[in-house]
């Protein structure tokens, strides 16, 4: 996706392409080999954790390290999307580890229902979402992470509701204040 950067050392001089270890400096060729090494490591086994924040940077890691040197690491400059400007890169630390104390690991979501567990964790992921701690990979790594949130709770992941219009809506409706279609959107993949 393209974001609405500051000049970006992460980038190829004169471009907004990210430097990547394919060397590639065409962005539709950049991102055809992206989605290509994503989906291969989406396919294996993720790194084992306690759903905290060490855990979340992990999953980054394991999703991203074949592309991008910073995997897992956060971002250093300030980003947008559709006139949408994410936490600023000075607070993103401070901030997801208040998320992450928030969320308190998957013991309490364990214990919640469909409807309540839908609510607590649509309200986690639009947190994590306004603070966008990577340069890229966000969306990604937040349905990963749902989907072991999920996992943990002990309720199905049915990835055939995870059409692309419909979580970006909720995403930037959940941006603007209201949860709800993102809680919606989770109790519907939860459904067999
Ligand atoms: N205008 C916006 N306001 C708030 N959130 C947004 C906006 N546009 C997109 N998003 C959210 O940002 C995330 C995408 O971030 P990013 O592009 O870093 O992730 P990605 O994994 O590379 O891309 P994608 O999720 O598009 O595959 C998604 O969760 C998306 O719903």
């Amino acid at each position: 996706m393209v974001y609405a950067a500051e000049e970006d050392p992460l980038c190829y001089p004169g471009t907004t392409v990210l430097r990547n270890q394919l060397n590639i400096k065409n962005q539709a060729e950049l991102d055809e080999f992206e989605l290509a090494l994503f989906l291969t490591r989406a396919d294996e086994e993720m790194p084992a954790g306690d759903l905290d924040y060490q855990h979340y940077k992990a999953i980054h890691h394991h999703l991203f390290q074949d592309i991008y040197e910073w995997a897992g690491a956060v971002r250093t400059i300030r980003i947008g999307k559709g006139g949408n400007w994410f936490c600023y890169p000075e607070y993103i630390d401070q901030e997801m580890r208040r998320i992450f104390r928030e969320l308190a690991a998957a013991d309490r979501l364990s214990k919640l229902g469909i409807e309540d567990f839908a609510v607590q964790v649509s309200h986690v992921l639009a947190e994590i979402n306004a603070v966008h701690p990577f340069r890229e990979g966000n969306g990604r790594t937040q349905l990963t992470f749902l989907a072991m949130l999920m996992e943990n709770g002990g309720f199905p992941f049915n990835a055939d509701m995870l059409d692309r219009e419909r979580v970006l809506h909720a995403m930037i409706e959940s941006f603007a204040g209201d949860e709800a279609p993102l809680a919606r959107l989770i109790t519907d993949i939860a459904s067999r």
